[in-house]
């Protein structure tokens, strides 16, 4: 007699179904499901509220307002908050950053017309090869994960300072170029300000070539109709040196901090800093990069935009590890070194779940 449990369940059909489909969790959305299919349903331990326990609930993720930095005293200040964030949070908002809140607000629109288009227009670029230069899809890793996110994404490989802009979708392009041309020159600031806060020279992360040749990704939240049961992005911590995040109004964000969660409340106008594994590792342990992940919400859809700066191309076959200045007996190195290119090759075969790049150098 054939019992409950013999009704086989063919995951990896239903995956390719989704997958053929090329429109990705919009598309599902479009249909009017009101159900999710169970692929992107996650164990009941990755959704709990809290960690551990729920003290703390009156704090939250710093704001560091960088207006008036040409004022010595202030920016002395700005170091000081910098160095505390990226010593107890590893994220902070920045607010007063000199990018106009119109160069801002395009780049969220670009990024939901370009969901929102054809999607004759959006399959064109519907991908998973890693050698593109552009892809969209809905979870790099589908197939390998244990359950799906509920996002779909369009990113933009190295995104050198001068990118070709015909490499573009045509309703992005515009948007993105001014986006990045403003960003190039607040990434330079922040690492100023970061060397700064580790006790190094100005210039020190940025003449590494750590401010240089970002990724640019740009995710697309749609509302969800069961988002008690899965996540926007599960939790992980970044494996770059440093991204910055620029997201609509639509909260969804959490950090985790003393073993719960923690929302990022989107304030107006506001870039948030992610101190990424690759910065941990060049600061000894000083500054953490933190874990994080995005809940699934009813409304939506929730929008962001990261810049993903995960080294220079002339990096790469480079030694990595921690700086020199940053050593000494008392302060011994808690990373091997190793070269750049095995990391972020081992970080882009592996599913976001899986065991982190950084443990592997661990001492
Ligand atoms: O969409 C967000 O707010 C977070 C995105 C993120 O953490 C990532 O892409 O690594
Ligand atoms: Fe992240």
């Amino acid at each position: 007699m054939a019992s409950i449990t013999s009704v086989s369940y063919d995951r990896t059909k239903e995956l390719k179904q989704f997958d053929d489909t090329k429109a990705g969790v919009k598309g599902l959305v479009d249909t009017g499901i009101l159900n999710i299919p169970k692929f992107f349903v996650r164990p009941a331990e990755d959704l709990a509220a809290d960690e551990l326990n729920s003290a703390h609930k009156n704090i939250e993720v710093p704001i560091i307002d960088l207006s008036n930095i040409g004022d010595s005293i202030r920016r002395q200040e700005i170091v000081n908050e910098i160095r505390i964030a990226s010593e107890e949070w590893g994220f902070f908002q920045v607010i007063n950053h000199g990018i106009p809140l119109s160069v801002l607000d395009e780049m969220i629109e670009a990024t939901r017309l370009f969901n929102e288009q054809d999607l004759e227009l959006k399959m064109e670029l519907y991908s998973r090869d890693g050698a593109k230069k552009v892809v969209f899809n809905s979870n790099s890793d589908l197939y390998t994960s244990q359950s799906a996110d509920w996002r779909d994404s369009l990113r933009l490989t190295s995104f050198e300072s001068n990118p070709d802009s015909s490499d573009l979708p045509p309703v992005y392009r515009e948007p993105t170029m001014e986006y990045n041309k403003h960003i190039n020159i607040l990434v330079e600031t922040l690492f100023e300000l970061l060397s700064e806060a580790l006790g190094l020279q100005p210039d020190h992360l940025s003449s590494m070539g750590c401010n240089k040749g970002c990724s640019i990704v740009s995710h697309y939240y749609p509302p969800c109709p069961e988002p008690e049961l899965t996540l926007g992005l599960r939790k992980h911590a970044d494996a770059g040196i440093m991204a910055l995040l620029l997201q609509n109004h639509v909260t969804g964000l959490q950090v985790l901090h003393d073993d719960q969660w923690f929302d990022v409340h989107p304030a107006r106008g506001g870039l948030v800093v992610n101190i990424g594994d690759l910065l941990q590792i060049l600061s000894n342990n000083k500054f953490k990069s933190v874990k994080h992940r995005v809940t699934a919400n009813r409304v939506g859809p929730r929008i962001s935009v990261v810049c993903f700066f995960s080294g220079h191309a002339d990096m790469l076959e480079e030694p990595f590890g921690t700086i020199k200045e940053l050593i000494s007996e008392t302060n011994p190195p808690r990373y091997k070194e190793f070269v750049l290119k095995e990391y972020i090759d081992k970080v882009l075969s592996s599913p976001i779940d899986s065991k982190p790049a950084i443990d592997y150098y661990k001492l």
